[in-house]
């Protein structure tokens, strides 16, 4: 090899994306005493590196079991999921999670949450800080830093899960609908704050919501699912412009792809 091409594929292994999710197969039956039941049923899906993927779905579809399973808290009974070819058996760096619920430490600063997972792995303060400063510029928390979690908004702790997940430098971030909680202003500004990190840090997201609005602005991709077993319906991707501003929501590849999912969704409780 030349030096010219090793050159080259340096830069392709730098650049190259990482964090394509595959799941083939996947079914999942819950055992309750001597009931039985179906979440999952069949699921395959493919989420390129990089790619953010949205699953839309009525309530008990399956869509967090699902998530679960991704995020390792969760064994499926039949099919494979695994990230770059690695078999997911359990939690792992490689995947960050966002609940609903706020989960963060309430006796941590914003600063000590999000350093916490880094803490964990041995990293020194120093690195420590420096990733805490990037992650509260990410996400627009600087002046809120020393705070404790009791003294933000419902959005700032959301935007802090969001911060302390990027800190352990995760390949995927998994969300499991985690603006549900917001009010409805804070809620499109968190769409937009979110948009703005998956930006920058280019990590591949797997989004959970049951609004269709919040999915159309989101995503490339939208995963219809429907339950009673819990199965994937259809695909759609979302061919809105790369850049999404709040003017995107008139665009008519918007109202169209609305009216096409509201119709798909009509008979189901969303
Ligand atoms: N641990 C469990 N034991 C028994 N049944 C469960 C368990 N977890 C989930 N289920 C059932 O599996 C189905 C799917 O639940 P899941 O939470 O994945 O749905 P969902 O689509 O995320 O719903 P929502 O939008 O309301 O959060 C539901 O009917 C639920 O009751």
């Amino acid at each position: 090899m030349n030096e010219a091409t090793s050159e080259a594929m340096k830069e392709v292994t730098k650049t190259s994306a990482v964090g394509a999710i595959s799941i083939r197969g996947i079914g999942k039956t819950f055992k309750t005493g001597k009931t039985t039941f179906r979440a999952l049923e069949n699921i395959d899906l493919e989420v390129g590196a990089n790619e953010f993927v949205t699953i839309l779905g009525p309530s008990g579809c399956g869509k967090s079991t699902l998530l679960r399973i991704v995020a390792g808290l969760e064994e499926s009974n039949e099919g494979v999921a695994d990230v770059d070819g690695d078999t997911i058996v359990g939690p792992g760096a490689d995947r960050g999670m966002v609940f609903q619920g706020y989960t963060l430490f309430p006796w941590l600063t914003v600063r000590q949450n999000i350093e916490y997972g880094p803490k964990l792995k041995g990293v020194s303060i120093l690195e420590r800080r420096a990733i805490s400063n990037r992650y509260l510029r990410i996400t627009r928390l600087e002046e809120f830093a020393s705070r404790f979690p009791k003294q933000l908004s419902g959005g700032m702790k959301q935007r802090v899960a969001i911060a302390r997940a990027l800190a352990n430098g995760p390949k995927v971030l998994l969300l499991d609908e985690p603006f549900g909680a917001l009010d409805a202003q804070t809620k499109l500004e968190m769409q937009e704050a979110l948009l703005d990190v998956w930006e920058k840090e280019k990590t591949t997201v797997l989004f959970i919501t049951h609004d269709i609005d919040e999915a159309i602005f989101l995503s490339q991709r939208i995963v219809v699912m429907a339950a009673g077993p819990g199965r994937i319906l259809k695909e759609f991707p979302v061919t809105l412009p790369a850049e999404r501003t709040p003017e995107v929501r008139e665009h008519p590849e918007f109202l169209k792809l609305r009216r096409e999912l509201a119709g798909l969704l009509r008979h189901k409780e969303l």
